[in-house]
């Protein structure tokens, strides 16, 4: 894929000069990567109104930045939305629902890679999370080794209420951030958390009043490895990550199949099918 460079200013940094990389391979322009000229750092930002919905394109274009900026041997990546009130509503329940079964297994396959792109990648994360992060949001934010979220927001991975078994990859990065306790009974609920709450359980490690000011704590974050070796950063890394990866490396046949199993059946497609309908009238009443 390749890239245009420009230098602009940008709405996150104030007057603070930043390189704007876009893609221009994708089509629908849904995500925006700045380099900051100063730090070398990249922020990746979610681009797909109006709620940043993770469907087959945006996963896959996710999955591509990691990929590019791994090669271009990025120093650091702060993850968040173009967005002002969600950072992403989780996976876009319409590639579920009544699904043509060749771009559900698509789909599936692309989010398992995106996963492990965020979930393995060799350059540090951190998650700027601006807005609302359920399901599919909190795993990205999870991916990421630091999170910085903005006040009044919710995140955590409330599949259970609608009636989705969260499959081990969505489970995993939960569960590698958090209590085990606290994880389980959180999933059994399909609860959802406060910025506050979520700081006082661990789920994220700062809270920041403004984007501004929670961009510059993921900037304090990623410079913390400044004197580090890369590769040896990196495959410390690997060594705490390393098995869930490959347990899903292998058994990506098989989560694939689980996955495909699970969503078309009747009773699933009937509660995403009612779903969808109360996320449509959510406002009408
Ligand atoms: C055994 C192994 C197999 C297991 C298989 C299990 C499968 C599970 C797989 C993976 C886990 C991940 C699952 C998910 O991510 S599912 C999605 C979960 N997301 C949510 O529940 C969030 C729902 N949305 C909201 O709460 C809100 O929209 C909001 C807080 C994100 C934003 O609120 P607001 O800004 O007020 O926007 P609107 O509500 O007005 O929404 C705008 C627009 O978007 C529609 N919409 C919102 N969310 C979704 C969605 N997730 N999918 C599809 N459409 C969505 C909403 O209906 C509005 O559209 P409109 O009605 O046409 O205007």
């Amino acid at each position: 894929m390749f890239f245009q460079i420009t230098k602009a200013a940008t709405p996150l940094t104030g007057c603070r000069r930043q390189l704007i990389l876009r893609s221009l391979s994708s089509s629908t322009n849904n995500i925006q990567i700045e380099v900051d000229n100063k730090t070398g750092f990249a922020t990746v930002s979610m681009n797909r109104p109006p709620v940043n919905l993770l469907n087959l394109e945006l996963i896959n274009s996710l999955t591509r930045s990691m990929k590019e900026m791994e090669q271009n041997k990025s120093r650091g990546i702060i993850l968040t939305s173009t967005s002002n009130s969600v950072f992403s509503g989780g996976l876009d329940i319409k590639e579920l629902y009544r699904p043509d079964v060749q771009r559900l297994r698509e789909f599936w396959t692309a989010f398992q890679d995106m996963w492990l792109a965020w979930y393995g990648s060799a350059v540090p994360t951190a998650a700027l999370i601006n807005g609302h992060s359920p399901a599919g949001g909190c795993v990205l934010a999870t991916c990421c080794e630091y999170r910085v979220m903005l006040p009044k927001f919710t995140i955590g991975l409330n599949e259970a209420k609608f009636g989705l078994v969260p499959p081990p990859v969505v489970r995993i990065s939960f569960k590698n951030v958090l209590p085990l306790r606290i994880a389980e009974l959180a999933l059994c609920q399909g609860k959802l958390f406060t910025s506050n709450d979520a700081l006082n359980i661990g789920l994220i490690d700062e809270l920041a009043k403004t984007k501004e000011e929670g961009y510059e704590k993921c900037v304090k974050f990623l410079q913390t490895f400044r004197k580090v070796d890369p590769v040896a950063r990196s495959l410390t890394k690997q060594q705490f990550r390393g098995k869930d990866l490959d347990d899903l490396r292998k058994g990506k046949q098989k989560d694939l199949n689980d996955f495909v199993e699970h969503v078309t059946q009747d009773d699933i497609q009937m509660r995403l099918g009612l779903y969808l309908e109360q996320l449509h009238n959510r406002k009408k009443k």
